[in-house]
């Protein structure tokens, strides 16, 4: 410090030893929290103001060396942080430095006035300080612990840094052979992760720590609120006389639904879905194209060509009435380029857009397009495709990226990615691809300008060998219909990637080539008219909502229905209406934790049984079990490093669940499809049941199946089950994990790829209509929440009537506009809007 104008070396165990009588009870640590140096000289001249009372001084003994300054004591509410420099206390659980941690302890909390007085000299500091301990307050006791847990923290972090990082990187040879060798002796001779080092209590507490406490705590505050607004109670169990445990299946059962599961895959990988099970068992299967339609496309070279169809009398005009006119205008443009298109009259390419805020009938529309091509026997020259898997199921489509078969991360550097990758997903590109029409793509903020470029050069890469595709167009030439909601989310962690940001001299050239594709679009129709939102108060904040225009009105009517607020009228959760709502959020950690809730509630309403269903993991082609030590590793591995296979799946009957992989075929069952769980069989091995006070059933093995019946009606059907339902059978996934041997094991995973359905997270829930829902709309621990997701979130239900939001939320997201370079884009699209018809 500098004193005097001279500099001064501030000894802060003078200062103390120094203190004045007044702060004689002062621990050291107080010592310097409560009190600080002033002088006294100037201080003592200064009126007191009635605001703030003088502080109170005290001056240092003599010998101090310190005339002109005292000690001033802190005011309420003026706080200070210590920062102790150079190492850390020692811990209180070595012997070997026991001494030293009781000194140290004594030192800092038990007042004194020289270190002679800190114990007698008979005794040890360890006597001084247990005597010392017993008698100290609270709050110092807690002091010492947070010191102690410095230690213990960065010993699990430690423990847990040595595990994680035998997590394997992508790309290392498996080694399946030597699986035993995880207690083995490095080469460098230190000593790796022994199997028996690990306890089950160390797997329970990795599987609880793999979030971490900041969202996990976000997770839990968002409970206590659902809680206390009577969203979910906690009743006791006693009462509640829960069915009898589910059967286990036969062998025979096990093997038909591996029958079953096999077939569904071959379906699948064909695209050719069959109607029937016995159908699909008929290895002649395939979709039969009508004649007359299939034969006039492509080059015609019969010279006697059939009689012209009148394509416009086979499709059914009544259904089309419910287009409104803009939904009609964007149908009868598609319409009219497929029936020049049938008539092999070569049209211009339609690169058309159709937008719209949610609700206005997007999916309507392609469901429109779709049954024109159904009615016209050419069901299989319509190519249908979303960003993601919930919209494409809610299309009957597919993801873009299986569809057009394009990898993560395709690079040209050897040859050109299109040429790359294996004989399976290029055949089903080509498969795909091949003779189709029209394609539609819905979700369209989420698709990049690479995503474009990857498409275009998929689809032309396989029309190069059809007869009629000029590969100077773009997709080679194939009419493309783009669907979507630019306000609605942008592209995943990738914001200036969206068709709207124009972006030069940073893209790179996929990008670049993208956004020249999409600026070719430029039939644009957006549809105006609103079918989901039917309260106009609510249409109105959202239309403001998405140019970030809400005021202070706008802002009062959505904070009234803030569960917690005492404006808001707090519905019925029990009731018929309110009891199946579901939760939209931005975070997994809330998601997860009202699922469970929410299925508990469902089986206390229903008497039906939760059962936990453990993913089987075994080791690589040798089946034996993983070790403790492997578990460990596994249960803190994020999903999607296991095959997106969960470790634990909570099912129960009457569930309303999601299924997570494409089970049954790319258009029925599949990644993103909503239903209920009907039935569940248990696997036949599941001999004792072990089941929790609370009637939940711990499942040894995945069940051998499931039967679930989805919310949209399948055609498919199976022998001796009932129409609509369709079985699941656990699904199958490898990962691998390392061991610091550098040896890499493959582990194989059964689990059912389901999840409950109660929550979703906002990405999810794009696209889909909701009848009640709960928006969580909270700031999360991390990242950002973009007026993007407050719209999407509040533009799934109808009106105020139909919503709540859960907790309050920050203003910005609806007094801030998302993204400047929509701003513009929204401008030059009404422009074309306004030209096309
Ligand atoms: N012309 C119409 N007449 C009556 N109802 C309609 C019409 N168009 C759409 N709907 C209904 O409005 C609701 C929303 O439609 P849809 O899901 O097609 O909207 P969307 O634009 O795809 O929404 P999002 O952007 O959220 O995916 C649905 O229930 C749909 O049946």
């Amino acid at each position: 410090m500098i004193q005097d104008g001279e500099i001064q070396v501030r000894d802060q165990l003078k200062e103390y030893q120094y203190r004045g009588d007044a702060l004689e009870d002062l621990c050291f640590l107080d010592f310097f929290l409560e009190t600080y140096e002033g002088s006294i000289r100037d201080e003592d001249n200064r009126p007191t103001t009635a605001s703030r009372p003088r502080s109170c001084r005290v001056p240092y003994k003599p010998g101090a060396g310190k005339a002109k300054t005292c000690r001033v004591i802190r005011g309420k509410g003026h706080e200070t942080l210590p920062q102790f420099m150079g190492q850390w206390f020692p811990r209180n659980d070595d012997p070997a430095s026991r001494e030293f941690y009781c000194a140290s302890m004594l030192l800092l909390f038990h007042p004194w006035d020289s270190l002679s007085s800190l114990k007698s000299p008979s005794e040890t500091f360890d006597s001084s300080f247990k005597r010392f301990y017993e008698s100290v307050s609270p709050r110092l006791r807690r002091f010492m612990e947070n010191i102690q847990f410095y230690h213990d923290s960065s010993d699990s972090a430690k423990k847990r840094a040595d595990y994680t990082s035998l997590i394997l990187g992508e790309g290392e040879e498996t080694n399946d052979a030597d699986d035993s060798n995880l207690g083995a002796v490095s080469e460098d001779g230190g000593r790796v992760l022994e199997a028996e080092d690990v306890t089950d209590e160390d797997i329970e507490r990795c599987r609880l720590n793999s979030e971490s406490p900041r969202e996990r705590l976000f997770g839990e505050c968002a409970m206590a609120t659902a809680f206390d607004v009577g969203i979910f109670s906690e009743s006791p169990h006693a009462d509640i006389a829960y069915e009898l445990p589910a059967r286990r299946a036969t062998l025979d059962e096990v093997k038909t639904v591996e029958e079953w599961t096999t077939t569904l895959k071959a379906a699948a990988r064909t695209g050719n879905m069959p109607a029937s099970f016995e159908e699909a068992v008929d290895e002649s299967f395939s979709i039969p194209i009508p004649p007359p339609i299939s034969c006039l496309i492509g080059p015609s070279v019969s010279p006697v060509l059939p009689a012209p169809i009148d394509y416009e009398s086979l499709i059914n005009r009544q259904r089309l009435e419910i287009l409104n006119a803009d939904q009609m205008r964007a149908y009868m443009i598609v319409e009219r380029q497929l029936i020049v298109r049938l008539r092999n009259e070569n049209p211009k390419q339609l690169l058309m857009l159709v937008l719209g805020q949610g609700g206005t009938g997007k999916s309507l529309l392609i469901d429109a397009i779709s049954q024109t091509f159904a009615e016209l026997g050419i069901s299989n020259k319509l190519a249908k495709t979303a960003s993601s898997g919930v919209a494409a199921s809610l299309i009957g489509g597919d993801t873009l990226h299986s569809w057009a078969g394009i990898p993560v991360n395709p690079s040209d550097s050897r040859s050109h990615w299109t040429e790359r990758g294996n004989k399976l997903s290029q055949g089903k590109r080509i498969r795909n691809i091949k003779g189709k029409l029209l394609w539609l793509h819905d979700e369209l903020s989420m698709t990049t300008k690479d995503h474009l470029c990857l498409a275009s050069q998929a689809i032309g890469k396989v029309l190069t060998r059809e007869p009629g595709s000029d590969a100077t167009l773009p997709f080679g030439g194939m009419d493309v219909v783009l669907f979507g909601d630019f306000h609605q989310f942008p592209p995943v962690k990738n914001r200036t990637g969206a068709l709207y940001c124009n972006r030069p001299e940073t893209d790179k050239a996929r990008a670049i080539i993208g956004r020249e594709i999409y600026m070719q679009f430029t039939k644009v129709v957006i549809l105006k008219e609103q079918n989901r939102i039917r309260d106009p108060v609510w249409n109105r904040i959202l239309t403001r909502l998405r140019s970030g225009d809400c005021e202070g009105a706008n802002l009062g009517e959505v904070r009234n229905l803030v569960l917690s607020n005492e404006a808001c009228t707090v519905p019925d959760f029990d009731s018929k209406e309110w009891a199946d709502a579901i939760l939209v959020t931005s975070r997994h950690s809330v998601r997860s934790q009202w699922n469970i809730a929410a299925l508990k509630k469902h089986c206390r309403t229903t008497g039906n049984r939760l059962y936990v269903s453990q993913a089987c993991d075994t080791i690589g082609k040798t089946g034996s079990p993983t070790t403790k030590a492997q578990k460990l590793i596994i249960v803190g591995m994020n999903e999607k490093k296991t095959g997106k296979l969960s470790e634990r799946v909570q099912l129960a009957i009457g569930m309303k669940a999601m299924v997570l992989v494409n089970i049954a075929t790319e258009a029925e069952v599949v990644n993103g499809t909503r239903g209920v769980v009907s039935d569940i069989v248990l696997d036949p091995r599941e001999h004792v049941l072990n089941i929790d006070d609370d009637g939940t059933v711990n499942l040894r093995y995945p069940p051998a199946y499931i039967l679930f019946k989805p919310d949209t009606p399948i055609t498919m059907e199976f022998p001796a089950l009932p129409k609509g339902l369709i079985p699941i059978a656990p699904s199958e996934a490898t990962f691998r994990i390392a061991s610091p041997d550098g040896k890499s094991h493959q582990i194989r995973r059964r689990q059912l790829a389901l999840t409950p359905a109660y929550a979703f997270t906002d990405y999810k829930s794009q696209g889909q209509t909701i009848e009640r829902v709960i928006v969580d709309l909270a700031k999360p621990p991390y990242g950002e929440l973009t007026p993007f997701h407050a719209y999407v979130a509040l533009s799934r239900s109808r009106g105020r009537e139909t919503i709540r939001l859960l907790r309050s939320f920050e203003e910005k997201l609806f007094t801030a506009h998302p993204s400047e370079d929509l701003r513009l884009e929204d401008m030059r699209l009404c422009s074309l809007d306004r030209h096309t018809n």
